[in-house]
């Protein structure tokens, strides 16, 4: 079997590694402690890279890259991934966009607390200078205060909700997004900038870029209120850091939260010789429970990458992610997977893929068919398969991808229809997405069955005659294989079909003792 090489650049969490050494078909290398001279050696043989702040991924780390197929940033910003630059070498770049969410907002009202109390400083004063000066620590309250929120995404907008307990006023400056979203939780829109800058206390949660950068300068700071209070627990850079020092070294700035720095790390920073100012070591991320989340979803999805089966979060896809409803992006998603899943059950050589969509997303099957094309051709390709490169190889392969739009269905909102043509004949897969969110296929090769899209899979086809699910259950039983889930359907020709999910991985000799029983058509095995 053909492995695939991982390497995580950054610490993640041990849940996240052990999920990497356990997967017999992943060759795991860690290179958190390699100095990344010698990373740039590793990376030359990885399909793979795990990486977090401390690595950047620029042109030498991408000219390095000779077999990446997909980075998985294990967090959410991505400005110090050059997604440019590795789209044009058909690197996919994927994040993981809400495992940190909590901890970054708690950090966020820890930091504003603290400036507000001067938290920290009484702390230092009583504990480590052993002073008992009760009036020297007057603080101001958040109740009746104008808080200004810059960015209204995961973070800012539960910074908000939070901030609002407080009985706080919440202004929001996000010029992407509906102002219902705000005007719905009892709190200002604005499209004024110089609304924000009116506030008691501004908070930024917007990613870096160009647009952000810099975004308050010393022209906003002068047309703030005296005595503001400014947190950032984004990035280093969206406030200028000059002009918040001289901010603050005037007092124009009260007190400033900061837990991010333009270059990092950060021990001789002058903001750091000043006193009031609460610091924290990029710690946005930093508890236990963010880092199990993005440690095993960036485990997952660097696996799912490496093998071709899903790109989850990808940021640099074939399409403007802007110009597509949120509802697409699962089925495509859920495309690649089918795909994936249709090469498992028919080996042999690829002939062509058809892809036909239902509903409304008949609207979006074309780049359907690209994501189910990249699921299909990963299996058995020696080839790195991705959006970018996906119609390139199967021409060069001389396998036909099609696509159609049909008319709605009489029983799914939406539909999508994966039909794989090999050497040896055509499997069809039918998948939706029910309201629940959870990827389902409801059909294969005709017959009608419901059975979730995960895990490892067995496809038992027999003559449809008593006793068989008793002898499949006993035969699973006998070679310790648990089922975890059973969904049976007949068709008109006296066949039956189970697809059994089952709860670890089924070795040759479980299969074979399957095939061998007597009313079996014929066995697959498929993992996802
Ligand atoms: N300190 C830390 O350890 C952490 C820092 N972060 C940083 O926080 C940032 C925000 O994270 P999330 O809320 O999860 O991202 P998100 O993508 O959910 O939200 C970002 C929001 O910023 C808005 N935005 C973009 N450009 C803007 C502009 N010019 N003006 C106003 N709003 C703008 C977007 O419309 C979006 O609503 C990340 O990009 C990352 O850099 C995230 C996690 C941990
Ligand atoms: O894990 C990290 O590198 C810090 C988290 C962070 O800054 C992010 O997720 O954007």
């Amino acid at each position: 079997m053909k492995k695939h090489t991982i390497v995580v650049c950054d610490h993640i969490h041990e849940a996240g590694l052990e999920m990497l050494r356990n997967d017999e078909s992943i060759n795991f290398i860690m290179a958190a402690d390699e100095d990344k001279v010698k990373l740039l050696d590793i990376i030359a043989k990885a399909d793979v890279a795990i990486t977090r702040s401390s690595t950047d991924v620029d042109d030498k780390f991408i000219n390095a890259a000779k077999n990446m197929k997909a980075i998985v940033r294990a967090g959410v910003g991505v400005d110090n991934v050059d997604i440019e630059g590795c789209s044009k070498e058909g690197i996919i770049v994927m994040n993981v966009p809400t495992a940190n969410t909590i901890a970054a907002v708690e950090l966020t009202m820890a930091h504003m607390l603290s400036c507000m109390r001067m938290f920290p400083y009484s702390h230092d004063h009583l504990k480590n200078q052993r002073i008992w000066k009760r009036e020297k620590w007057y603080g101001y309250e958040m109740k009746g205060k104008k808080l200004g929120v810059i960015g209204f995404g995961n973070i800012g907008s539960r910074v908000a909700k939070r901030a609002q307990s407080f009985e706080t006023d919440i202004v929001v400056y996000d010029p992407y997004i509906h102002p219902s979203k705000v005007t719905d939780c009892d709190m200002t829109y604005t499209k004024d900038f110089a609304d924000i800058l009116a506030c008691d206390i501004i908070t930024i949660h917007t990613p870096k870029n160009q647009e952000t950068l810099n975004m308050i300068d010393e022209a906003e700071i002068a047309k703030m209120k005296d005595g503001v209070v400014l947190i950032n627990c984004a990035r280093g850079g969206l406030y200028n850091e000059e002009a918040l020092y001289n901010g603050l070294k005037s007092k124009k700035i009260r007190f400033a939260g900061i837990d991010v720095f333009n270059k990092e790390p950060a021990t001789d920073h002058p903001l750091l010789d000043l006193e009031n100012i609460v610091v924290s070591p990029h710690l946005g991320a930093n508890t236990y429970e963010s880092q199990y989340n993005i440690g095993t979803q960036a485990a997952k999805n660097a696996i799912e990458a490496a093998k071709g089966i899903s790109f989850a979060h990808a940021m640099n896809l074939p399409i403007d992610e802007s110009k597509i409803p949120s509802f697409v992006k699962p089925f495509l998603e859920m495309g690649q997977k089918i795909g994936f899943l249709a090469s498992q059950i028919n080996k042999s050589q690829i002939i062509a893929i058809k892809v036909s969509g239902q509903g409304e997303i008949s609207n979006y099957v074309e780049s359907l068919s690209t994501f189910v094309a990249v699921g299909a051709m990963s299996q058995n390709s020696s080839d790195t398969i991705n959006y970018v490169n996906a119609e390139f190889v199967a021409k060069e392969k001389g396998i036909k991808i099609e696509f159609e739009a049909l008319n709605d269905s009489a029983v799914f909102k939406n539909l999508i229809t994966v039909k794989l043509t090999t050497a040896e004949g055509t499997t069809s897969i039918s998948s939706t997405i029910f309201d629940d969110g959870v990827k389902r296929i409801v059909a294969i090769d005709g017959f009608d069955i419901e059975v979730a899209l995960k895990g490892d899979m067995i496809l038992f086809k027999n003559s449809d005659v008593p006793g068989v699910i008793g002898s499949i259950g006993s035969t699973l039983a006998r070679n310790n294989v648990n089922i975890s889930d059973f969904s049976l359907a007949r068709n008109k020709d006296a066949e039956a079909l189970a697809v059994i999910l089952v709860d670890n991985a089924v070795n040759e000799a479980t299969l074979n003792a399957l095939a061998s029983l007597e009313a079996c058509l014929s066995v697959n095995y498929a993992r996802l």
